[in-house]
């Protein structure tokens, strides 16, 4: 049995915004994917505009690099930063390659209005005059919606699709999971000696991310 997560901050505020989080873990289009009623066309437009987005994700992830490195008392936080940009190299072979599979030019792709906000609400986290307690908990959440979501459509007793299930097991597979546990505990380690209005901006910050995530996943619907 593992050793059951100390409960944080980001715990209670979870608690907080339940119906939001599960409105971005379990959206109308990853329960489609479980249930294997998903439409190609939507998986097609997902994957277009998330090719796109994880082409600026990397850019923002790098900046937490530095700012792990430069202002971290944990020398262990740069590291866990750096194998989540790692893994961002083969994602975007991964897309380029899933993307050649479906038949998606992603040349053709243009970032919808959904992507082009989240573009500026990350471009917004890289400013110094953030804090590194801020910046990780919106890195967290930003890997953690993934995780969650497709994990879940790897769950027992699961529809997902056959072809689908590489996209799945991207976020899902356990690897992930602890990497985002372990960038959870860095944010959590951040927060418990924040300000007072470190903490309102950090959670803040989580409620933007969660809504983010949903207006991306409205994407697949279709319509700009
Ligand atoms: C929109 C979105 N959010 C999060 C992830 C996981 N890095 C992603 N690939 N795309």
């Amino acid at each position: 049995m593992e050793k059951p997560e100390k409960r944080g901050v980001i715990d209670t505020w979870l608690d907080k915004h339940h119906s939001l989080y599960t409105a971005a873990t379990r959206h109308d289009f990853v329960i489609s994917i479980l249930d294997g009623s998903v439409d190609l066309s939507s998986f097609k437009t997902w994957l277009g505009q998330d090719y796109l987005f994880v082409r600026e994700f990397a850019p923002f992830v790098a900046n937490v690099l530095i700012r792990a490195g430069k202002e971290s008392g944990e020398t262990s936080d740069m590291e866990v930063v750096l194998g989540g940009l790692a893994s961002l190299n083969d994602e975007i072979e991964w897309f380029k390659s899933e993307g050649s599979k479906w038949g998606v030019d992603f040349s053709t792709v243009v970032a919808q209005k959904a992507n082009k906000e989240y573009r500026r609400f990350l471009e917004g986290l890289m400013s110094s005059e953030v804090e590194y307690g801020v910046v990780m908990t919106a890195f967290w959440a930003i890997e953690a919606v993934y995780q969650e979501s497709f994990a879940h459509c790897l769950e027992n007793g699961n529809k997902t699709p056959g072809e689908l299930t590489g996209a799945c097991n991207r976020w899902g597979n356990d690897g992930f999971r602890q990497y985002c546990s372990s960038v959870k505990n860095i944010a959590e380690r951040c927060l418990e000696n924040a300000s007072g209005e470190a903490l309102v901006e950090a959670e803040d910050v989580l409620v933007r991310v969660l809504e983010h995530e949903v207006a991306f996943w409205e994407m697949s619907r279709g319509g700009q």
